[in-house]
């Protein structure tokens, strides 16, 4: 059995092509704007929340049907239509543009599959049962909810800020990823379950005077 290869994708400014107009593609429209895409709708008819959004200017939109230029210059191509035929048009003509492609009635003919997506503001958490059932996918994804509550965001960027911080330093390298280490080791999963960002602060002002004075 071979294994999908996760990434995570900068797609700010990227020009991603989504085919369709349905529940489907409104979907995949609205997690390509969360990552800041350049997002292109062709689509014989759209939802109101795709025609909003073209109305508002924030999706290019094309109410027709897919012709073969439209792909040209896309990084993500996803073909959404409720036509097979033409899915697997959009697929082929998407491939031999050197396109990424998802076909969403089809996951074995897609390079990518979307995974069900849980953000905790810097954290990302995606769930991919690889297309064997997306409705697993998306009950995991729920009690990865329950787990991971809103102090998972806060401890995210409390350490992102006391990285770049302790980067920004000054100390040599093998004090600062000891120091980071340590951190790490003294306020963990628990200090973030139980503690405060104030609890925190107090234990990386501590580890960084004993740093300091070794
Ligand atoms: C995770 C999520 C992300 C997203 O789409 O954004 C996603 N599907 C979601 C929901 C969902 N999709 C479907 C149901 C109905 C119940 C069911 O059929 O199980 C539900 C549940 C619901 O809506 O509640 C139907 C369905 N889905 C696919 C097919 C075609 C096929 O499998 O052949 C069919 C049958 C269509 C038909 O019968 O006509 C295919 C794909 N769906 C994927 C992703 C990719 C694999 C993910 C994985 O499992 O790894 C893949 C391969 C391609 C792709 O789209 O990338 C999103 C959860 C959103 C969330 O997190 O809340
Ligand atoms: N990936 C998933 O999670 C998932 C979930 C449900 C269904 N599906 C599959 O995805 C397909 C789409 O689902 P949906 O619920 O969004 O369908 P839908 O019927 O709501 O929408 C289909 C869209 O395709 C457009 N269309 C049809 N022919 C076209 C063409 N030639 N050019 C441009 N646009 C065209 C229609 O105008 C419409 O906007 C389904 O047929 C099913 O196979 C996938």
């Amino acid at each position: 059995m071979s294994h999908d290869y996760p990434v995570m994708l900068k797609l700010a400014g990227r020009n991603c092509l989504v085919v369709g107009g349905g529940a489907v593609a409104e979907r995949k429209v609205a997690s390509l704007l969360e990552a800041r895409a350049d997002v292109t709708v062709v689509a014989e008819e759209w939802t109101p929340v795709i025609e909003g959004l073209v109305k508002e200017g924030r999706v290019r939109g094309e109410k027709r049907a897919f012709r073969e230029t439209d792909v040209k210059g896309s990084f993500l191509v996803f073909a959404a239509t409720n036509r097979p035929e033409v899915n697997e048009n959009v697929c082929r003509l998407a491939s031999s543009f050197g396109a990424l492609v998802n076909r969403a009635d089809r996951p074995e003919d897609s390079s990518f599959t979307d995974p069900a997506v849980l953000r905790r503001g810097k954290i990302t958490f995606a769930v991919s049962t690889g297309g064997a059932s997306p409705s697993l996918a998306k009950d995991i994804k729920r009690e990865l909810e329950q787990l991971y509550g809103i102090e998972f965001e806060q401890a995210a960027e409390f350490l992102g800020e006391i990285r770049d911080l302790v980067q920004k330093s000054g100390l040599p390298s093998e004090k600062r990823h000891r120091l980071l280490r340590e951190i790490w080791n003294e306020i963990g999963m628990k200090g973030i379950r139980s503690g405060s960002p104030e609890e925190w602060k107090l234990v990386v002002r501590r580890l960084l005077r004993i740093e300091e004075e070794r």
